[in-house]
């Protein structure tokens, strides 16, 4: 085994992305070896600066990489976010200190850039916390057992003077990015989607790595024509012994821009004929659709989990990018080993506008970076944090104040994975 320090780590060279993949494969425990069209396609948006490799010797054993991302805050104001995602150490290296050396080098470097936040998707939930993340939004799946929802079976499209209609995948490359984007501009904790994410959920774009079919597409298109929503789903056709149709339908993802789209998609894909399951696909913990059905018992959870974490690396950008609905002043003690933005901060918040600047004031609460990340979009309470001894108020009551000015009515939830 090679000591700690022989193991360089830095950003790759060009010519260095097919090894770099191979370590990726293996990371992820894929097949190592690289075709060259994998090597083509990665190399048309990997940044190699701001891509991080781990190096014994010629042998790539770690890989870790960065790109912009746009966040959007509480309130619909878009952050810059520094996206981490395709961290791995190889299992031979594991746990020598190697994840912790590219991360530092990252953060470092997004903090420099002027990044208000990091984010990722965490494959496991006790790897990140230690670095400052922590889980600020959440993800829920629902099975719909359809005979069981009550719906009207004779439905035959929404009764709001809105419709239907199917198209292909040509249409949402065209009407999809302009309908995600106004879901973004509302949605706090959405992320940008660029051109590449839309060719490959449309099959322009096949990926050697992951299979694809294609979808059926359908659009709500409200009482004047607008298009408000989007709809793609799969179905695997499932026959039962008695000659019955067992289809599960498969939610791949779905844009309301307004409750009638939400309501009239989620009739309309329950009232498929053949279909007697839907899966929801990843959706926002509090998606109204279980409530939709007649008989919302009829929607199990079949997951629900943390989906993307949230690293604070500008407390005064973030904590005044983010909108309030209450009035009110907060101090907090932030610790942050990692020396990239701890301290202590007084926030001064109402509907107008907000404050925040750094104090010698006595703080209300006391917590770590990853705690400030769980808050910030508002999904997360400091009373429940407080209860858990992951917060510490310094003063009774200052848990409800701060869930009083932080929290949100509706919550924050991220529809893509990165
Ligand atoms: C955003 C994404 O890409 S998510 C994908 C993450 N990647 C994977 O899950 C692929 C499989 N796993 C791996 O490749 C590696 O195990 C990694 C990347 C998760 C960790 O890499 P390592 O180099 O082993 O981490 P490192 O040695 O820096 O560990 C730092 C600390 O985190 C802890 N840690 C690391 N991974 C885990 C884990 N999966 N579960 C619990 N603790 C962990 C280590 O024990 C260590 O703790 P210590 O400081 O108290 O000793």
């Amino acid at each position: 085994m090679s000591p700690r320090n022989a193991i360089d780590v830095r950003p790759i060279a060009e010519d260095e992305i097919p090894e770099w993949i191979r370590a990726l494969n293996t990371g992820f425990l894929r097949p190592p070896s690289v075709k060259e069209s994998e090597v083509a396609d990665r190399s048309t948006y990997l940044v190699p600066a701001r891509t991080l490799g781990a190096f014994d010797g010629g042998r790539c054993v770690g890989t870790f990489r960065s790109f912009p991302q746009q966040l959007t805050a509480v309130g619909g104001t878009a952050v810059a976010a520094d996206a981490i995602s395709n961290v791995t150490v190889t299992s031979t290296h594991r746990r020598r200190g190697i994840l912790t050396r590219m991360m530092a080098q990252d953060l470092a470097a997004a903090k420099e850039r002027g990044d208000t936040v990091a984010t990722l998707i965490a494959a496991e939930y006790p790897i990140y916390g230690r670095y400052g993340f922590g889980a600020a939004t959440a993800a829920a799946e629902w099975t719909i057992d359809v005979p069981r929802a009550g719906l009207d079976r004779r439905w035959a499209g929404p009764d709001d003077g809105g419709r239907i209609d199917l198209v292909d995948g040509d249409d949402v490359r065209r009407t999809g990015p302009e309908l995600h984007e106004r879901l973004r501009r509302t949605l706090p904790g959405a992320i940008d989607r660029d051109e590449r994410w839309w060719q490959v959920r449309t099959g322009v774009l096949t990926l050697d790595r992951s299979s694809w079919t294609e979808p059926f597409y359908a659009v709500y298109r409200d009482a004047r024509g607008e298009v408000e929503g989007l709809l793609a789903y799969t179905v695997d056709d499932q026959w039962g012994d008695a000659k019955q149709p067992n289809d599960t339908a498969r939610v791949k993802d779905m844009i309301a821009l307004t409750p009638a789209a939400e309501r009239a998609l989620w009739r309309y894909v329950c009232s498929v004929d053949w279909v007697t399951k839907v899966r929801t696909g990843w959706r926002a913990p509090d998606d109204l659709v279980p409530h939709l059905l007649p008989d919302p018992r009829a929607a199990r959870i079949t997951t629900q989990a943390d989906w993307l974490w949230v690293r604070v690396l500008d407390v005064v950008a973030a904590l005044e990018a983010r909108t309030y609905t209450g009035t009110g002043s907060l101090v907090l003690e932030l610790v942050d080993p990692a020396g990239l933005c701890g301290g202590r901060y007084r926030l001064d918040a109402s509907p107008q506008g907000a404050t925040c600047t750094p104090t010698t004031e006595s703080a209300a609460l006391t917590m770590d970076m990853g705690e400030l990340g769980s808050l910030w979009l508002g999904d997360e309470s400091a009373v429940r944090l407080a209860a858990l001894g992951r917060v510490r108020e310094e003063r009774a009551g200052a848990g409800s104040a701060a869930d009083a000015l932080l929290r949100t009515s509706r919550r924050p939830w991220c529809p893509d994975i990165f």
